[in-house]
């Protein structure tokens, strides 16, 4: 039985809607269904030039080649293109919530997500850092590990959306095991990466130089690496960061640990912008997003690539299959 997937469209004033209607232009081992409003997602295929056949989703319909399935949940207010209204906030946060139901049911394997702006949800007066954090409070979850995976690399994150000054006081004992025991879990389990290895880079320049350039290197890393690795996980570091990334030393690890977002992300989105793909690890179900934004230049203008969201599908699919190969080898 091909796996059922639910592709939410996100901020409707930006790009998602578009290209989730270009989901069509490929054929897929799966049933991909659209989570939107189904005229936004007509009319904005339409205005990009793609127009696109579209019918509402029957969950005990089967796909059809070249027909968008879309299970309709309808606008709050009228949406423009490239003007956010956090009147439609409520609507990208029912996408959420209703993809998320549907995963934890039974009725979905897995959820992709189109991006949502941030700031607008948080103008509507929901405290909004992002799809990852979210999704973890709605699921009761106490942690998961943000990670991209793009242009041969797979980058998780100890700490997320902080600001920089929060980060030294994030990095602790607790979170960084928990992060790599996340990290570690689910690469065997839904990467089928039976034995990962792992590089962990540190937090301050040259990894703290010997303590000179910051102690957390010393006091919170090493020990929790030390614990791990006498559990047999293969943990290299603290590595610095700017080191860590040259071919060389990428080729010795199947996964890297940034312990902040503009320590790993950067050198991850120059590697694979157009293709990568962010994934929530640690959920309960399956999530994986584009690892670009709403892109309000270019929303409605058909110039939008499509990439990263046929690539975050990928990996969803890919995931899912991991997941089944391990529960029949069990
Ligand atoms: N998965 C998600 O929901 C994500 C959401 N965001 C949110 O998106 C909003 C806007 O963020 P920005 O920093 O402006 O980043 P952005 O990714 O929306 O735009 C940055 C640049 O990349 C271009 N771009 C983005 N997507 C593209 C695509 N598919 N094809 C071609 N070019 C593309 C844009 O035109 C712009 O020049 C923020 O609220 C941010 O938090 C950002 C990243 C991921
Ligand atoms: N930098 C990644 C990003 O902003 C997307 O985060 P999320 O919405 O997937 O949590």
């Amino acid at each position: 039985m091909p796996p059922r997937l639910a592709i939410t469209s996100g901020e409707p004033a930006g790009v998602g809607p578009e290209l989730c209607a270009r989901l069509v232009e490929r054929s897929w081992p799966a049933r991909l269904v659209v989570l939107g409003d189904i005229d936004l997602i007509r009319e904005r295929a339409a205005q990009a030039g793609r127009p696109v056949a579209v019918r509402p989703y029957e969950p005990a319909g089967r796909a059809e080649s070249g027909v968008l399935e879309v299970l309709h949940l309808p606008l709050a207010v009228p949406a423009r293109v490239g003007v956010p209204d956090p009147a439609n906030a409520c609507h990208v946060l029912g996408l959420l919530d209703r993809a998320l139901a549907g995963c934890v049911g039974g009725e979905f394997a897995g959820m992709v997500t189109a991006p949502v702006h941030k700031g607008v949800i948080c103008d509507a007066g929901v405290p909004f850092s992002g799809h990852t954090e979210y999704l973890a409070e709605r699921t009761g979850t106490p942690r998961v590990v943000m990670m991209l995976v793009g242009g041969g690399l797979r980058v998780a994150l100890v700490t997320t959306h902080l600001p920089l000054s929060a980060v030294p006081a994030a990095i602790t004992q607790d979170a960084v095991e928990r992060t790599l025991r996340i990290l570690h879990g689910d690469l065997a389990t839904r990467f089928g990466l039976a034995a990962p290895r792992i590089l962990v880079a540190g937090l301050n320049p040259h990894a703290g130089e010997g303590g000179h350039l910051g102690r957390e290197e010393i006091e919170v890393i090493a020990p929790v690496l030390e614990r791990l690795r006498a559990e047999g996980m293969r943990l290299a570091g603290p590595l610095p960061a700017d080191t860590l990334f040259v071919p060389h030393t990428l080729s010795q690890g199947d996964a890297v640990l940034a312990m902040y977002h503009d320590q790993g992300l950067p050198v991850l989105k120059h590697a694979s912008f157009g293709g990568g793909v962010n994934v929530t690890l640690g959920l309960p179900v399956i999530r994986t997003s584009v690892d670009h934004g709403t892109a309000f230049d270019l929303a409605g203008t058909g110039r939008a690539d499509p990439g990263s969201l046929y690539a975050a599908v990928d990996v969803a699919l890919a995931m899912i299959a991991a997941v089944r190969n391990g529960a029949a080898a069990a």
